[in-house]
């Protein structure tokens, strides 16, 4: 039951309307200015006989809300005649205007970062406040006006709902009677939409989680395609693909936390608290790692893509000598990572010039070699942005001595406890398991040093290799996974490698993949691999 726009009076209670700015089932969203002050708001308006009298229900929860960060501020509510309306806050685009008018394109992994700080952040505020969204979507996560443009918020408490009781302070109960669908189509969680469930914050954060994989998939969600469904038949394949899609086929190519995000917030319980801030927490040290700082803004559109590093001022000297840091600096010259943008470079509003830029600015970037001891600091760091944690220095340190150890290595026994030591570091130090320079930089020393047959005790061969006794001229046949190009293969076959040769192959093809990647995470099944890969070597010593 829409509401027709030259129904809505020209003034209600205080305010003068003006331009309607969006319009949901329920009702619709008018900016408006006080008669008195001039102030602008918004006003949401509803006819009183709407058979979901969803104002009413929001009017409730405003003042549970008011004051709290990114939460629109209620300034008036009435009835006048047959229309009840809430003066809001004004706001800027919602982020399905922002998705739409940036021709439904991916957006670039620092704002969906940032995205995902602050929205999980909204609704650990709504949560704190025993309030559930229950309608987690893009259309209702808006930006502020100016200044707050950099801020998202919350909106749309239609469907919200107390989830502990205010007499008994008691978590609402979880049901097994399945329960009629209340969200929406494409964000709303599995576990409500498609089988019935009790809405509880765990919801609220997959429906989230959806939210911020979509905006990295190229097209959006496989189910979002098709539109709003029409029919029951519609919707039905819309929770069977919805139920269906794993994480892991959801997530492919973005960086591992997406998925373990998604993947936590299936595993909570129906009542858990959710840990908040250690997600937020991973999504700015996704975004650092990345080299963005500021993640608790939404800059849009995204800034121009920085290039150049600021130069630094007396660098640290790293642990090698001189000559070894001279090898490392070519090879790391030679490193050729721009054969395609990381989905961190990635801008999704670039100017003609910027783009027609972009692919001198990527190789310019790439060559570029900071000593000084943190990676991200290639690209140019704002004034006012953090100090380098510790954390990251550390791993930088590690990572460049244990390149340097891989060169000086000997035997397979060895180079096996280096690739150990190599995986340990990735994993120990950071969140974000995104294979820095330095990280390249080691996996090329290794297949280098695992292709240099002389540097090692003759290791196991192949009968056809003894015979020959010449393995670099041997036209060996091409394994499976090279064809199959997935680390998951890499994973499985490292254990039969036959020799170093081999081994430095499988090396090679996981940088490559890892360098191919968008995110250049390195995946469960990368860090099996490196795991295999140090079995096998302590296997060929
Ligand atoms: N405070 C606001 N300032 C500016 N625009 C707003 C504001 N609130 C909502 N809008 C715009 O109006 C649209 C609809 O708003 P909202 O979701 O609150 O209405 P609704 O009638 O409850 O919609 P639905 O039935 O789709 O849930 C939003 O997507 C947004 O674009």
């Amino acid at each position: 039951m829409a509401q027709r726009c030259d129904e809505v009076p020209r003034r209600l209670g205080n305010y003068w309307l003006r331009t309607r700015l969006g319009s949901g089932y329920s009702g619709s969203i008018f900016s408006a200015y006080h008669v008195h002050t001039g102030d602008w708001v918004a006003i949401k308006v509803q006819d009183i006989n709407h058979e979901c009298p969803t104002n009413r229900y929001e009017e409730h929860f405003y003042p549970m809300l008011q004051g709290a960060e990114g939460m629109p501020g209620l300034f008036a509510s009435g009835v006048e005649g047959k229309w009840h309306y809430l003066v809001i806050t004004l706001l800027g685009s919602s982020l399905d205007n922002i998705y739409r008018n940036n021709g439904q394109r991916t957006l670039d992994l620092r704002s969906v970062c940032s995205i995902a700080y602050q929205v999980i952040s909204r609704l650990r505020t709504m949560h704190h406040r025993e309030i559930l969204h229950r309608d987690v979507q893009l259309g209702n996560c808006a930006i502020g006006c100016a200044p707050n443009e950099t801020m998202i918020y919350m909106i749309d408490f239609g469907f919200s709902k107390r989830y502990i009781d205010p007499v008994t302070r008691r978590h609402i109960p979880d049901s097994k009677q399945k329960r009629d669908f209340l969200g929406n189509y494409w964000f709303t969680s599995v576990g409500v939409h498609c089988k019935g469930k009790v809405p509880s914050r765990r919801d609220d954060l997959e429906a989230a989680a959806l939210m911020f994989i979509h905006l990295l998939t190229p097209g959006g969600l496989l189910w979002t395609r098709n539109g709003v469904p029409k029919t029951d038949e519609q919707h039905m394949r819309i929770k069977r693909a919805k139920q269906s899609a794993r994480p892991e086929d959801l997530c492919r190519g973005m960086p591992s936390e997406f998925e373990e995000f998604l993947r936590y917030c299936r595993r909570l319980k129906f009542a858990e608290q959710p840990d908040y801030e250690h997600w937020m927490n991973e999504f700015k040290a996704l975004a650092h790692d990345n080299g963005f700082t500021d993640i608790h803004k939404l800059i849009w559109p995204p800034p121009p893509q920085q290039a150049k590093p600021v130069p630094r001022a007396a660098p640290r000297r790293p642990a090698c000598t001189s000559s070894e840091m001279e090898n490392v600096l070519q090879d790391l010259a030679k490193l050729q990572l721009n054969h395609r943008p990381a989905l961190a470079d990635q801008t999704n509003t670039p100017t003609p010039g910027a783009q027609a830029a972009k692919p001198n600015d990527a190789e310019e970037e790439d060559d570029v070699i900071d000593l000084t001891g943190d990676s991200t600091q290639t690209r140019e760091k704002p004034k006012n942005s953090a100090p380098h944690t510790p954390v990251r220095i550390k791993k930088f340190e590690r990572l460049w001595q244990l390149r340097v150890a891989v060169s000086k290595a000997t035997d397979n026994v060895a180079l096996s406890k280096i690739v150990a030591d190599f995986a340990t570091v990735l994993k120990e130090t950071g969140t974000s398991k995104t294979l820095t320079i330095e990280g390249f930089s080691f996996l090329d020393a290794l297949r280098k040093r695992l292709g240099d047959p002389a540097a090692f005790m003759q290791p196991m061969r192949t009968s056809r290799a003894r015979s020959t006794g010449n393995l670099d001229q041997e036209v060996e046949p091409q394994p499976a996974y090279v064809k199959l190009d997935l680390v998951a293969r890499l994973k499985r076959e490292v254990a039969r490698a036959p020799d170093n040769k081999a081994l430095a192959q499988m090396v090679a093809d996981f940088g490559a993949v890892t360098n191919r990647s968008s995110s250049r995470t390195i995946t469960k099944d990368g860090f099996a691999f490196l795991e295999g890969l140090a079995a096998r070597l302590q296997a060929l010593s």
